[in-house]
């Protein structure tokens, strides 16, 4: 093999079959075009709004299947030489986000951050900034826990290469990993972990008692800024450096650590504070003063490393001799710990970070989804690519030794409420404001901007995070999703306008997929509402099971499903996987999409305002125990399962209703409402979680009897509106 081996640090390769999925692409799109030359040739004269909605609303489905081959046509791998950097390696400064200690337990963070402090690299050239957005005590504590120990974790990680690099994860009971190994070994290990046990004790005392003991207190003069208690929303400004960098910190072996710095920028009602965008930005410009790397990777405190590795993949990409220069950001995928056998909620995200996203590195790569990415600083910063002026990636980095008191009280004056007031900060610098998924806006501007991103999956998983374990959780999620995309749709960067020259056409149909999300609401609600009612009123609006045209939505239903099974098991997905997929992806459509287009119509118009509602990372005993039996949660009374529930009944009922008159004239005699029944069929099958949550469950992750009452009654009311207006 050695005569193969260049200077190139990565390589790329494109997925094999592709001949194959072309032929399935002409075949589907033949499909599409049919039904749409049936749909506009047989308008019936009686009922021709119904007929035109159901049209728009498969217009729709077709035009996002369309986008969607942004991520289909060429998937597109890439292949890292690690063994072949060289020694002197970038520096990196690492951002690490939370924003509240109930939500975010404190424990977590600490967690996640000894993961990645735990990076197989050079810890002279890592610094490490944790913003707090809670401004908590407790966090601050944790933290400071985090960097006591890190001075007995970092060498073992060293000595033994220890993975996953996350202590809670790599002392459970379920890591087998660990094995016998030499005595040495289990000496440290051992020590280690009692090491960890202390630290994770302490940091749970402190979060019962919700106070920090005063010994502990006189240990570091950080704890002096909660002297006074602190409002979340307004606060001074809270700065401390808990491990110097360069030499100045050391382990239990003398070796270096790397530099750690706790922030929780100045809070003031009436200023804007751009919730994650506005940490990410504050770090920055701390982390510029402090160390300037040229690298940043930023992470969620829900996401802890798994790969000490990974850090050195990236930097692959970034150093290559032939395309590196062109690269803005390296997106590692975001995978998840504890999601079920078959992924309940669908929030093990399989397709966008195993399948999709390798689409995209055919046509400039992947969104940046906020958390395990690498960015060139320069880029972050606003800096345009320009392929005849390439920038090398220099390291302007701060060196030798520090006046840290001195640094710490510049830095202050960069994360004060006001310092952004008339500077191109979150506009032309920096992540991107005004928008609830300011990553993947972020990521599009970078984009725009003529910057490249790569997509690197390595085969250990970069990160493992933490993601919904709930209905409610879960819909709300991507209602933030959801908003954010079409924020950007209506943006001044909409790939539609802004995007024609400036992206590739693959890349302006991937973004049309994920920005337009939210509208999908509108098909869906269609086809759960239209032909289930138009049935109950005997009204046919597709063709009978007897014409040739009933073959074109046949054919198109079915191997629409086919291929997305195919699909997931290729992803090592199940078909349980696949049905609760679906039943995810029709519960979103109705009820995330929907309320994300309501939020944006109240916006436009100046009602409301979209914001960041941060997802829990707790969960109680028993919920847990639902949660891996695969029982869905509703418990809370959310008006988010309203929607779904309703058109669930509504379908159930349609078809119930109908029932009695297929026994009566036979099968033959319903031929032109087949479709209809199976749509209606199909819905009710796919709600059976649900009626059972209505119906039959005792136990309290059940349906509240408030939304209950409210679907049936809307569903009632719903039914007979339509027998007067159809
Ligand atoms: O005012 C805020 C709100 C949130 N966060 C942090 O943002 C991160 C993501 O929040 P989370 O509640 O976990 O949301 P998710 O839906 O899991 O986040 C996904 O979606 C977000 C965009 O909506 C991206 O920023 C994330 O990277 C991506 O993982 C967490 O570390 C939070 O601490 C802040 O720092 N400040
Ligand atoms: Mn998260």
């Amino acid at each position: 093999m050695a005569a193969t081996i260049t200077d190139r640090l990565f390589t790329t390769r494109i997925a094999s079959g592709r001949l194959l999925y072309k032929l399935y692409f002409i075949a589907f799109i033949a499909g599409i075009f049919s039904l749409c030359y049936y749909r506009l040739t047989h308008i019936p004269s009686d009922h021709p709004i119904l007929w035109l909605l159901v049209s728009l609303a498969e217009f729709w489905f077709a035009a996002t299947w369309v986008f969607q081959q942004g991520f289909r046509w060429a998937p597109t791998f890439h292949v890292t030489y690690p063994d072949r950097l060289p020694s002197n390696l970038p520096p990196v400064d690492l951002f690490v986000c939370t924003a509240d200690p109930d939500r975010e337990p404190p424990m977590l963070v600490a967690d996640t951050l000894l993961s990645l402090m735990a990076y197989d690299y050079d810890a002279n050239k890592l610094a490490f900034y944790l913003s707090d957005d809670g401004g908590s005590e407790l966090t601050f504590h944790a933290i400071y826990q985090a960097s006591l120990f890190a001075k007995h974790w970092l060498p073992f990680c060293r000595k033994y290469k220890v993975e996953p690099p996350a202590p809670q994860a790599y002392f459970s009971a379920e890591n087998m990993d660990v094995g016998g190994g030499c005595q040495s070994f289990r000496r440290d290990y051992d020590l280690v972990k009692a090491k960890f046990e202390e630290m994770q004790n302490r940091i749970k005392i402190v979060g019962k008692s919700k106070k920090v003991p005063e010994v502990t207190r006189r240990g570091h003069k950080g704890f002096r800024e909660w002297d006074s208690e602190i409002n979340p929303r307004d606060h001074q400004t809270i700065l401390v450096v808990l491990l110097q960098g360069n030499g100045k910190d050391v382990d239990v072996e003398g070796k270096p650590m790397p530099t750690l710095v706790y922030v929780s920028r100045e809070k003031r009602s009436g200023h804007p504070h751009h919730y994650k965008a506005g940490a990410l930005n504050a770090l920055n410009r701390v982390s510029s003063l402090m160390s300037n790397a040229p690298l940043i990777l930023n992470v969620d405190c829900d996401m802890h490393s798994n790969n000490s590795q990974a850090l050195r993949d990236a930097v692959c990409f970034f150093l290559d001799p032939k395309e590196g220069h062109r690269i803005g950001y390296v997106q590692f995928p975001q995978s998840f710990n504890g999601v079920t056998k078959n992924d309940l909620y669908a929030n093990g995200v399989k397709r966008i970070y195993e399948i999709e996203f390798f689409g995209t590195n055919a046509h400039n790569g992947p969104m940046y989804a906020g958390t395990g990415s690498v960015h060139r600083r320069e880029s972050l910063n606003g800096r345009k690519f320009d392929p005849n002026f390439p920038i090398k990636l220099e390291d302007k980095s701060v060196k030798g030794s520090k006046n840290w008191t001195e640094l710490e009280e510049k830095a202050k004056e960069l994360i004060r409420c006001d310092y952004e007031m008339g500077k191109p900060w979150g506009k032309e610098m920096g992540v991107m404001y005004g928008c609830a998924v300011e990553d993947v806006f972020s990521g599009l501007v970078f984009h725009s901007r003529g910057w490249q991103s790569v997509f690197c999956s390595p085969e250990r998983k970069a990160y493992l995070g933490l993601a919904p374990v709930n209905t409610n959780d879960t819909l709300i999620q991507h209602k933030r999703w959801s908003t954010g995309s079409l924020e950007i749709f209506l943006s001044d960067y909409c790939p539609w306008t802004h995007g024609v020259g400036r992206l590739k056409l693959g890349q302006i149909m991937c973004y049309s997929f994920y920005t337009l999300w939210a509208l999908w609401c509108l098909p869906m609600l269609c086809y759960a509402l239209i032909p289930p009612l138009a049935m109950a009123n005997g009204i046919s609006l597709f063709p009978q099971v007897t014409d040739p045209w009933f073959k074109v939505f046949a054919s198109l239903g079915i191997a629409s499903h086919i291929f997305s099974l195919g699909e997931l098991m290729w992803a090592k997905g199940t078909i349980k996987m696949w049905w609760n997929e679906t039943r995810m992806w029709m519960m979103k459509g109705s009820s995330s999409y929907l309320f994300s287009v309501i939020v944006i119509i109240l916006k436009s118009v100046g009602i409301s305002e979209t914001g960041f509602e941060i997802t829990s990372k707790v969960i109680n005993q028993e919920a847990l125990k639902r949660y891996n039996q695969e029982i869905m949660e509703f418990a809370v009374p959310s008006p988010m399962f309203i929607p779904t529930t309703t058109l669930s009944l509504l379908n159930l009922y349609c078809l119930l209703q109908t029932t009695p008159k297929i026994l009566e004239v036979g099968l033959g005699g319903l031929d032109h409402l087949a479709l209809q029944l199976i749509i209606s069929g199909y819905i009710s099958i796919i709600s059976m979680p649900l009626y059972e949550a209505l119906f039959l469950r005792k136990d309290k992750g059940r349906m509240p009897t408030s939304v209950t009452t409210y679907s049936i009654t809307l569903a009632f009311l719903v039914f007979y509106l339509s027998s007067f207006v159809m």
